[in-house]
């Protein structure tokens, strides 16, 4: 029996990756529902993400984010976006790994500066040095989103459709290759 394309699909990367903007448009192309856990938490709330980091704080935003992550995780036949920080907590790593393909959109810093020094609706960028921010996190972070990744896809410089032919081919290669 050859491996179909993988059930659920799971991005993640940096803030500005096109974690969104890519996953809508995967989902429509593979006939999968798209969720975005950020857009779940904002309307379950009723409030943007920087109102619920001023009430409850980064760690209340966190918690809100694992039980989103374990909730939509185990829907069936979905791309899921997660937040820039979904990677943080090694148990939303594990159920990462557990229940989809997972795939890290991957940019340099200068990339992400570019797509988010404007952006009023990433609490982590407001009133700080965006690029000393971004270069921080990207330190941080990126041995953890190479860890808990299945396929990583450069997306500096790559226009979206570029972005979405290559995962496609990834994903169709996957298929054949385990046929028998
Ligand atoms: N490949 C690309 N080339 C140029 N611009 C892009 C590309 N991908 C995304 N963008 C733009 O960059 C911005 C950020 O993209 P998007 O919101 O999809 O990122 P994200 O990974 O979902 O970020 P967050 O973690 O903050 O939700 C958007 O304005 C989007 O239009
Ligand atoms: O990188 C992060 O930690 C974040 C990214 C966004 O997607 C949101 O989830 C929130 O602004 C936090
Ligand atoms: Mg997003």
């Amino acid at each position: 029996m050859g491996a179909q394309i993988p059930n659920n699909i799971f991005l993640i990367g940096l803030m500005g990756a096109g974690k969104t903007t890519v996953g809508k448009l995967i989902a429509k192309s593979l006939g999968k529902t798209f969720y975005d856990t950020d857009h779940v938490i904002e309307q379950r709330t009723g409030v943007k993400i920087p109102t619920i980091f001023e009430l409850e704080g980064e760690e209340g935003f966190r918690k809100r984010e694992t039980s989103t992550l374990e909730e939509f995780a185990q829907q069936d036949n979905v791309v899921l976006a997660t937040g820039g920080g979904a990677i943080i907590a090694p148990e939303n790593r594990a159920i990462l790994k557990q229940y989809g393909y997972v795939i890290y959109l991957r940019a340099n810093v200068n990339e992400l500066y570019l797509r988010t020094r404007n952006d009023k609706n990433r609490p982590l960028l407001q009133n700080v040095d965006v690029k000393a921010k971004l270069e921080q996190l990207f330190h941080a972070r990126n041995p953890l989103y190479t860890e808990t990744a299945n396929l990583i896809v450069d997306t500096g410089h790559q226009p979206v459709a570029v972005i979405i032919q290559k995962i496609e081919n990834a994903l169709h290669a996957l298929e054949s290759s385990c046929k028998p």
